[in-house]
């Protein structure tokens, strides 16, 4: 396989995805069913391109006490498994989804500690996949122990420099860092950006402006998601949101995660600004609807599209 796409994972995760009815603190709950995945914010992003059809590979740390899963995800999803073997377990994050009361809470563990010679080993990797022809690579979620804040920027501008486009999905203190080296493409959700920026923002219209600050900075395309509000894209001087209609939810993880596979398809694509958004959208209501990093088939894909309603932004 020739991979066009790759997403790097350094903090990847099994998901374990506990259903809980009325789930409540300080009280002895009953779990009605329990599912475990492969995750972490770039596998997802991979899985659901590759389910999309598109030539994908999977880069990043995975502890090789536990990593079975993840092969056996990959090769289930035709991605090329690029992951570095590192040290220790790859961490099992906790996902508690209350159909009761239209919850889900996270319970996110730290993960690996990682090592120069791992960061290194990725980054080889890495110039791998570019030789042979990547163009677009996608750098997801958080960094691990071990990993300076600034490790996001450095791989950003190491791409750039080969010609591959990046997009971003990360928060915290790997996010202003990585801005300053100008992805092509960024996804934070609206807490996220508003944390880096210092305020909260609690509009479309706060939003807005935030986006456009960031394009300002040189950033290709920013997307903004704001949960059941939909999200803001924008671009040069355009500018968007993508209201998604009301759909029945299985679980909430990784729908900002299927955003970003549907930024980076209609990347690929070449698609205005509107498609993009409604694509995009698009996506994270597929993902709504399952538990796990997988899409439903592209007709429901298509359907759900044609729900997304979308504005122009002065
Ligand atoms: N309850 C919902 N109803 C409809 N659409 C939703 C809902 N929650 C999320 N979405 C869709 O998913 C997109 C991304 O959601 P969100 O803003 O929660 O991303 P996120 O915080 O990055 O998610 P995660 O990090 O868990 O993957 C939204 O822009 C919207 O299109
Ligand atoms: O620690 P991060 O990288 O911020 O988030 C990790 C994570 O919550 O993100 C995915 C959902 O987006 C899950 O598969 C995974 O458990």
């Amino acid at each position: 396989m020739q991979p066009t796409i790759a997403t790097l994972t350094l903090n990847a995760a099994i998901d374990q995805t506990v259903t809980v009815p009325g789930f409540t603190l300080d009280a002895v709950n009953r779990v009605e069913a329990v599912q475990l995945d492969a995750g972490g914010k770039g596998i997802n992003v991979a899985s659901f391109l590759a389910h999309f059809g598109h030539a994908t590979a999977a880069a990043g740390l995975l502890g090789r006490a536990n990593d079975a899963l993840f092969a056996q995800h990959f090769a289930q999803a035709g991605m090329l498994d690029a992951c570095t073997r590192c040290d220790g377990a790859t961490r099992t994050n906790v996902k508690i989804v209350d159909p009761a009361q239209d919850q889900v809470t996270d319970l996110n563990f730290p993960g690996v500690t990682a090592s120069a010679a791992d960061l290194a080993s990725v980054t080889e990797t890495l110039a791998r996949l570019t030789a042979r022809g990547l163009v677009w690579l996608g750098l997801c979620g958080s960094l691990p122990a071990g990993l300076g804040a600034d490790t996001y920027a450095r791989l950003i501008t190491e791409a750039h420099a080969k010609g591959v486009k990046v997009a971003l999905d990360t928060s915290g203190a790997a996010l202003g860092p990585a801005l300053a080296a100008r992805p092509d493409i960024v996804k934070p959700n609206a807490d996220e950006l508003g944390a880096y920026l210092g305020r909260a923002l609690t509009t479309p219209e706060a939003v807005l402006e935030a986006a456009r600050e960031l394009v300002a900075q040189g950033i290709g395309l920013v997307a903004v998601s704001m949960g059941a509000g939909g999200a803001v894209l924008v671009r040069g001087t355009g500018a968007v949101h993508a209201r998604p209609p009301r759909i029945a939810v299985a679980s909430t993880v990784g729908a900002g995660d299927a955003m970003v596979a549907g930024l980076i398809h209609a990347a690929t694509l070449g698609l205005d600004l509107a498609a993009t958004a409604r694509i995009a959208t698009a996506f994270s209501l597929g993902a709504l609807g399952e538990i796990g990093p997988r899409l439903p088939e592209r007709a429901r894909i298509e359907e759900l599209a044609h729900a997304v309603e979308i504005t122009a932004l002065g």
